[in-house]
């Protein structure tokens, strides 16, 4: 779906903010870019859009060099969420949201029947907050107001920079849990910028870890956490390691490990809850889990015991 091959970007002479970078992003997949201030994830969304041009190496969407496609064409096919949202304060919400199909010249039916789609979906109902103005709603409501616009128009592609940055710690924590169950995201194909670890883990299928405008690792959560490619990504995992992994291996993935507690199980969870979920959930009880027809109760010292075995 998008394809970067061996892309470059120059500040001046000596500056490499993109230094040769190559990755696949299939269509429906979430690949989040992660690294240290500076290490050029924004510059390579932003060349994706063509905000900025590349100096070398070429970028594809579904096959078409971008360069072959207009800005405005290739921007009609591509949502844009930012950190501050860039919500116009003299335009109401529903204006917002609708900004682009009204560019796109939808009839006003059509616009206003998918503003109030979208705003129901993102818990934002219309008969409340269309005519209310951004400074009227808090900063989660604002994010939500940015993503409904960035959705508006029904891209296949969404590119998200920082988009829960502005959020304070709680806030941010709901609104990525709720993003993530959202129907209206689980079909796109989504290029998310963060230097959030947590985040990072949460919402990407696979994280393109850089540094210094090369990428250090490609991969499935569980491949940086469990096989690090280098001590560059060691290192920047270590912090927050224990929780990282128990983030990124599901309770399938230990099902060959995970002893059945003889305590009767409260409740069901997922087999593909994380194990970080599955904690929370054990707290007080153990809980059943079915997975590919069998029924084991897992309590905290069974999930324990299998995460020890799966690491060994
Ligand atoms: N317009 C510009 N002119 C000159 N240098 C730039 C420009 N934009 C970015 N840079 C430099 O390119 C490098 C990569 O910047 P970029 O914004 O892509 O990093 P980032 O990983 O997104 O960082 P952050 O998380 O802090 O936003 C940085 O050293 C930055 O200072």
């Amino acid at each position: 779906m998008i394809k970067l091959s061996n892309v470059s970007k120059y500040f001046g002479p000596e500056k490499k903010a993109v230094d040769d970078i190559s990755f696949e992003v299939k269509e429906g997949e979430t690949l989040v870019l992660l690294g240290t201030s500076g290490c050029g994830k924004t510059t390579t969304l932003r060349m994706i859009n063509r905000l900025l041009e590349a100096d070398s190496g070429q970028i594809f969407i579904n096959g078409k060099e971008i360069r072959e496609l207009s800005p405005e064409i290739l921007r009609r096919n591509i949502g844009y969420v930012l950190q501050n949202t860039g919500l116009f304060p003299h335009y109401t919400v529903s204006d917002n949201i609708g900004l682009v199909p009204s560019l796109l010249k939808w009839d006003k039916k059509r616009i206003h029947d998918r503003t109030t789609t979208l705003m129901d979906k993102l818990h934002l109902p219309a008969a409340t907050y269309a005519e209310v103005y951004p400074q009227q709603l808090s900063g989660g409501q604002q994010q939500r107001v940015g993503l409904a616009r960035a959705l508006a128009a029904d891209p296949p592609v969404l590119l998200m920079d920082e988009p829960f940055g502005a959020l304070d710690p709680l806030t941010r924590i709901s609104v990525r849990k709720e993003f993530k169950s959202l129907d209206e995201i689980s079909h796109r194909t989504i290029i998310l910028v963060t230097h959030d670890v947590e985040e990072a883990f949460e919402l990407g299928h696979r994280i393109c870890l850089m540094n210094e405008g090369r990428i250090q690792q490609l991969g499935t959560p569980a491949e940086l956490i469990f096989h690090p490619a280098n001590d560059f990504v060691r290192s920047f995992l270590d912090p927050q390691r224990l929780q990282l992994e128990l983030k990124s291996l599901q309770i399938k993935d230990l099902w060959q490990w995970l002893p059945s507690a003889a305590t009767p199980g409260n409740g069901q969870l997922a087999a593909s809850s994380t194990c970080w979920d599955a904690l929370e959930a054990i707290t007080h009880q153990p809980v059943t889990v079915t997975h590919e027809q069998e029924q084991k109760i897992i309590d905290g010292n069974g999930l324990m015991e299998a995460i020890a075995a799966y690491k060994n």
